[in-house]
């Protein structure tokens, strides 16, 4: 219970107004909301003072200091600015693998890199669409035909370099099949590495189900858990960390029960966010969008879609995220960007950017095009193009759906238990 004492304002609301008056004369070029709390000049701290409120006891040893969190909140809002959303192109080995194995082609080291030149190479206009590309480490290092790196193309167009840092999923026992995601052995100092190898944000894809008994508490509460550690590892480092719970779509489950499951999964995301400390002006959020289990046999619009989804954000998420980056989760192309147009018209209050973080849904028709030939470099890139503006003019709600864009742009791209 708090109980005001001597030398505290009376109320929490006027201590808060004082913390912000004070904040806001000491350093007017940070959002008011990472100064809530913060230690109060004219206030004298006694021994025992805070007994009773030992949420304040952070402040004692702030995570950073406002220029990290200046660089990180400039950076997160550049990656999401006008329109612009991102690039996952950070697929693993093995799910690059899957990719090539559907236009037969095999998944070598040279091929992976011929189709990602394809991307990164495309008319530097791409900048306007997409404002980050998210790099797999292998990617990270590997380089065009002229012997240039890959991040340095990229930096050169003014695109935010990413990487994946999760590294796959485990078993949590006694649970129905759920997983925890790996990789925070090591990670600080896998991330100061980054950061010198031109990295700028970084992200972690954690993946809870809907099924029998799931997602359990466990399973949310650990997902939770640990992507706040690896945010916090992230920021620490100067990275802008993405944060990825992904309610996967295997299912018959209906789209009122996926709400209610993703409003549970990042009500318990940003609590821990909190726990951990992480300054949320400095992260960007990917979730599912709302929908309906692949195998459901109801149907929903695009409204129906954007209408659960930007519910469920608008009770889970603080206004202080700057963006949030959908992933396309299996839809086709053109439903993620029929659903990404609905939800930027959504009559809902919507403090944060709503944009895209793609991969299937922006790679599907370049692949298809591709096909592993050097001779379809132009229709490779045309198809990359047109997916990137369309979803750009989805992010501000200005798309315009022209009718049937060939078959790969219509196809489910759904693959069951989407785990690795
Ligand atoms: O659902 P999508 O848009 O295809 O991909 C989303 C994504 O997080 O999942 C993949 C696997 O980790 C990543 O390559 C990608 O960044």
């Amino acid at each position: 219970m708090w109980r005001p004492q001597k030398g505290v304002p009376r109320t929490p609301w006027a201590g808060i107004r004082a913390g912000m008056t004070a904040c806001r004369s000491k350093d007017a070029s940070l959002p008011l909301a990472c100064c809530l709390g913060a230690a109060r000049p004219t206030e004298r701290r006694e021994p025992g003072m805070y007994e009773s409120r030992p949420v304040t006891m952070a402040h004692q040893f702030p995570a950073l200091t406002s220029e990290q969190k200046k660089a990180l909140s400039e950076t997160a809002r550049r990656i999401v600015a006008n329109g612009k959303g991102i690039l996952a192109a950070d697929e693993s080995v093995g799910t690059m693998g899957n990719r090539l194995q559907r236009i037969k082609v095999e998944n070598t080291e040279e091929n992976r890199r011929q189709f990602r030149e394809l991307l990164f190479t495309v008319d530097s206009s791409v900048s306007q669409s997409i404002g980050g590309v998210i790099l797999f480490h292998e990617t990270l290092y590997q380089k065009d035909g002229q012997g240039k790196l890959f991040r340095d193309i990229l930096k050169e167009k003014g695109i935010v370099v990413g990487i994946k840092l999760d590294q796959g999923v485990a078993p949590l026992a006694g649970t129905n099949k759920e997983t925890t995601v790996q990789g925070l052995d090591g990670l600080s100092e896998r991330c100061a590495q980054y950061k010198k190898d031109g990295a700028d944000f970084g992200k972690w894809r954690a993946v809870l189900k809907i099924d029998n008994q799931c997602p359990s508490h466990l399973a949310i509460q650990e997902n939770a858990n640990t992507l706040a550690r690896y945010a916090s590892i992230c920021q620490q480092n100067g990275l802008v960390p993405i944060v990825e719970p992904e309610v996967i779509p295997d299912g018959s489950h209906d789209m009122e029960h996926c709400q209610y499951v993703t409003e549970k999964v990042l009500a318990a995301v940003y609590k821990a966010l909190n726990d951990h400390h992480v300054y949320l002006e400095g992260t960007l959020l990917k979730p599912n969008m709302v929908t309906a289990g692949h195998a459901c046999t109801k149907k929903y619009t695009p409204e129906q879609v954007a209408m659960a989804t930007v519910t469920a954000l608008h009770r889970t998420v603080p206004a202080a995220v700057p963006g949030i980056c959908f992933l396309s989760g299996g839809m086709s192309e053109e439903d993620a960007t029929l659903n990404l147009n609905a939800i930027n018209l959504c009559p809902l209050p919507k403090p944060w950017k709503l944009s895209f973080s793609y991969g299937r849904a922006l790679q599907a028709s370049a692949l298809a095009a591709w096909g592993g030939k050097a001779e379809n470099k132009k229709a490779t890139q045309e198809a990359f193009m047109k997916r990137a503006l369309a979803n750009s003019q989805a992010a501000k709600g200005q798309y315009v759906h022209m009718g049937s864009s060939g078959s790969a742009s219509t196809q489910s791209l759904f693959t069951a238990s989407y785990t690795y």
